[in-house]
């Protein structure tokens, strides 16, 4: 059984596939925080910027992958190009399985992830996105890009530097110092041109 929050059509608002047409599936739940208000001074991941609690009308509860890819598949609306489906939550690697890969291969889209990388990611996976968080252990330590929101103080960019990734951006944290924390990416990355600066483009743009 796959619990999801929300399905629906955007382009991806972040990293290195920014612009690019998507089918976001956001799985309901995640196991650094529980997604409660009252909990997120003591969880071990307190920035999150996303309601990830439950079933939304756009969502639902789905018994097989196969009924999953077809929902996810009658999202996109596009013509030509490469249907591209994102998995995120909430962490998507406590739901995403080889069979929900194979299904959404079989029905012609690539496969991106977005996850916190304290699980281990399945093969198959296409884009993998890695956002590491805070002082919890990163499992994940390979794919196509790491992410980190900046600036945390117990994740400094130096330690993910020379792990096995394609692309590295440092993305601003989502606060009331949103203004400031984008002006040290800005000089983190122009001091480490390896790291390049992830905008939260679709808040930029109104859109989902
Ligand atoms: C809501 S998370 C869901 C996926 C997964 N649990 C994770 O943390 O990567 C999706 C993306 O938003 C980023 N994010 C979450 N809160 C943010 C914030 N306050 N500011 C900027 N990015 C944020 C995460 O780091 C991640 O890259
Ligand atoms: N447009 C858009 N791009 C995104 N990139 C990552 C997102 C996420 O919440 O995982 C996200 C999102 O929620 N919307
Ligand atoms: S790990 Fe991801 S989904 Fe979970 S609380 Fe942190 S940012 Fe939100
Ligand atoms: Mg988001």
């Amino acid at each position: 059984m796959y619990t999801v929050k929300e399905i629906f059509y955007t382009l991806q608002g972040e990293g290195a596939q920014a612009g690019r047409s998507a089918v976001f599936c956001r799985f309901a739940g995640c196991n650094l925080w529980s997604g409660r208000e009252q909990d997120r001074a003591t969880a071990q991941c307190t920035f999150c910027d996303t309601d990830f609690i439950g079933v939304n009308e756009d969502g639902g509860k789905f018994t097989t992958a196969a009924a999953l890819a077809q929902r996810i598949s009658d999202t996109w609306l596009g013509t030509g190009g490469v249907p591209y489906v994102v998995f995120t939550g909430g962490e998507p690697l406590l739901q995403l399985d080889d069979g929900l890969i194979a299904a959404m291969h079989a029905v012609g889209f690539e496969v991106g992830v977005e996850s916190n990388g304290t699980l281990p990611a399945p093969a198959g996976i296409d884009w993998l996105c890695i956002s590491p968080k805070g002082s919890n252990a990163l499992v994940q330590m390979c794919g196509q890009e790491l992410k980190l929101v900046y600036p945390q103080l117990n994740a400094l960019p130096e330690s993910f530097a020379t792990l096995d990734f394609e692309h590295f951006y440092l993305q601003p944290m989502d606060s009331a110092a949103q203004q400031s924390n984008t002006a040290a990416c800005i000089r983190y990355c122009m001091a480490h041109p390896q790291w390049q600066l992830s905008l939260q483009t679709h808040k930029l743009s109104g859109i989902r």
